[in-house]
């Protein structure tokens, strides 16, 4: 479980987050909210990407601090997140001090991207991937480390109608906690709760169908 208690976030002297207590208990949790209004912000803070001004983030009954490797974050551009130039290489990154052998990563590599239909990418240079490619590579990079938790930004914003279907038949695939920021609404209702961010603070929270509702009384 992650949770978060009166956590507030401030950046260059603004305040950007507000007083946010939530526990995440559920498998998949999605977060909506206007552009701007704070959502790959918090989204950050769940993985200690950016640390709170004050409260606290705890995962597992501990700070965040100390178990960042247990909540995955796939970045809403996948540009920030590729960093080798082949698409291989990418893979084992992030597990290149884990101690494991280099048999054992290509052999957790290969799972992954067979599990996922993506071997075809395998040998393929990181930065002649289309966009959704990349997305879907990003994810394979963040799955191999074996969180516990998984953040996506905007999973689905780069992708055609077909890189998506495979994107959420990915992730119905994962049995780790999904937590989505996402303006795909389609998606955010197929979440099990939604967090509606507005202007800083958890304006509401609850069953998607309502905070839909509730998000789009917002917007007009
Ligand atoms: N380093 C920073 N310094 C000052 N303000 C910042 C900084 N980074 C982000 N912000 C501001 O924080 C607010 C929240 O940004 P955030 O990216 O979390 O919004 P968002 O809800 O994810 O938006 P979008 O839907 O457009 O991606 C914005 O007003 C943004 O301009």
């Amino acid at each position: 479980m992650i949770e978060i208690t009166k956590a507030s976030l401030i950046k260059n002297e603004r305040t950007i987050l507000s007083d946010i207590s939530v526990k995440l208990t559920e498998s998949r949790v999605g977060i909506i909210g206007h552009n701007g209004s704070g959502k790959s912000s918090f989204a950050k803070l769940l993985n200690g990407l950016e640390p709170c001004a004050t409260g606290q983030v705890r995962v597992g009954g501990a700070d965040i601090s100390k178990h960042r490797a247990r909540v995955g974050f796939v970045f809403q551009n996948p540009d920030n997140q590729l960093v080798m130039p082949l698409v291989e290489e990418d893979i084992a990154f992030g597990l290149k001090k884990s101690g494991l052998s280099k048999s054992e990563i290509n052999d957790r590599s290969d799972a992954l991207l067979k599990k996922f239909g993506l071997a075809h990418l395998r040998e393929r240079l990181t930065h002649e991937l289309s966009g959704g490619e990349k997305q879907l590579i990003a994810l394979i990079g963040v799955l191999i480390m074996q969180p516990e938790h998984i953040i996506l930004d905007e999973p689905t914003t780069l992708l055609d109608l077909r890189n998506r279907a495979i994107l959420l038949a990915m992730l119905d695939k994962l049995e780790q906690q999904l937590i989505i920021v996402s303006h795909d609404l389609d998606l955010m209702a197929q979440m099990d709760r939604l967090l509606l961010i507005h202007e800083g603070r958890l304006h509401a929270d609850g069953d998607p169908s309502q905070i839909i509702a509730t998000y789009r009384d917002l917007s007009v």
